[in-house]
């Protein structure tokens, strides 16, 4: 089976993969993973550790083979996996232009990154001294250069601060606005909601539920109601009902239905991702 289809899919998706496994030895990380993604659409890539979302970013952006199924982008992708690959040496604003240079575009688009991803300030520092979450800033910028049609990002967010997750959460709409595909994975459920993006959940390396948020809260997930007792204990129980509580709680809670109590449902887990 080829490793890359030649042509383009007819839906017009500007990234798929169809049938996909990759391997790691004899274990599969993917393990047969469908996944269409439009342009314009923002994907949120979701699942526990291990799960295979690191591995499926690598795969769409060519950076390595299915052993199995094919794979289609549109266009050179923009990337920004977990590994950051800036030059520590260069200043901020030299990094972007390297980069503008090797994609041939120019200087201009490397200078109006900067403000998207709080670079600005940053722009006359070596690179090397950033501290890590500005360096997946200008990893994040780095990936956009070339104007990509299909943008992969890796926990963009990750142990970014408030403000520098609202404004990546900006870039990423601003990016889907524009009619750029954007996958990007996270392990902080309530930024996919404010993002309104669509999901895919991978376990285990196979897809077991795609939809938008509203679709994937209304099939599973169900209200749940969080009672403290006086002796510490917290125990969580399905229904927003107050009728019937033991005796020794000091306090209860309604838990509305969100994507996390979907998400916990899907995987059966009794942690966030
Ligand atoms: N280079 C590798 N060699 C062997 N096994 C690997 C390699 N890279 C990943 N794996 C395994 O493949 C599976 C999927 O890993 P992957 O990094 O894609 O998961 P992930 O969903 O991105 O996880 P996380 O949320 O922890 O980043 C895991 O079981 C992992 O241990």
């Amino acid at each position: 089976m080829s490793a890359r289809a030649a042509r383009a899919p007819r839906d017009g998706a500007a990234l798929s993969l169809t049938g996909v496994v990759k391997r790691y030895g004899v274990r599969a990380a993917l393990d047969g993973v469908d996944l269409t993604v439009r342009s314009g659409e923002m994907l949120a890539l979701l699942g526990p550790n291990g799960a295979g979302k690191s591995t499926l970013v690598q795969l769409a952006c060519g950076l390595m083979q299915p052993d199995a199924g094919t794979v289609y982008v549109t266009g050179r992708p923009g990337v920004a996996p977990q590994e950051i690959g800036i030059y520590p040496s260069l200043t901020v604003r030299e990094n972007l232009r390297a980069f503008a240079e090797v994609h041939g575009v120019s200087r201009r688009r490397a200078e109006r990154l900067l403000d998207p991803f709080v670079l600005r300030e940053l722009a006359d520092r070596p690179a090397g001294r950033l501290s890590g979450g500005e360096q997946r800033r200008l990893h994040t910028a780095i990936a956009l250069v070339h104007r990509p049609r299909v943008v992969l990002l890796d926990e963009p967010t990750a142990g970014a601060d408030t403000q520098t997750r609202a404004a990546i959460l900006a870039a990423v709409r601003g990016l889907a606005a524009e009619g750029t595909a954007v996958v990007y994975t996270t392990h902080y459920l309530p930024e996919v909601e404010e993002l309104g993006a669509s999901v895919a959940l991978l376990e285990a390396g196979r897809i077991i539920a795609t939809g938008t948020v509203a679709e994937l809260v209304e099939q599973h997930a169900t209200a749940v109601l969080e009672v403290t007792f006086d002796d510490g204990r917290v125990a969580r129980r399905p229904g927003a009902s107050l009728h019937g509580l033991e005796a020794g709680v000091i306090r209860a809670e309604v838990i509305r239905p969100s994507l996390e109590l979907a998400y916990l449902a899907l995987t059966g887990r009794r942690s966030a991702a």
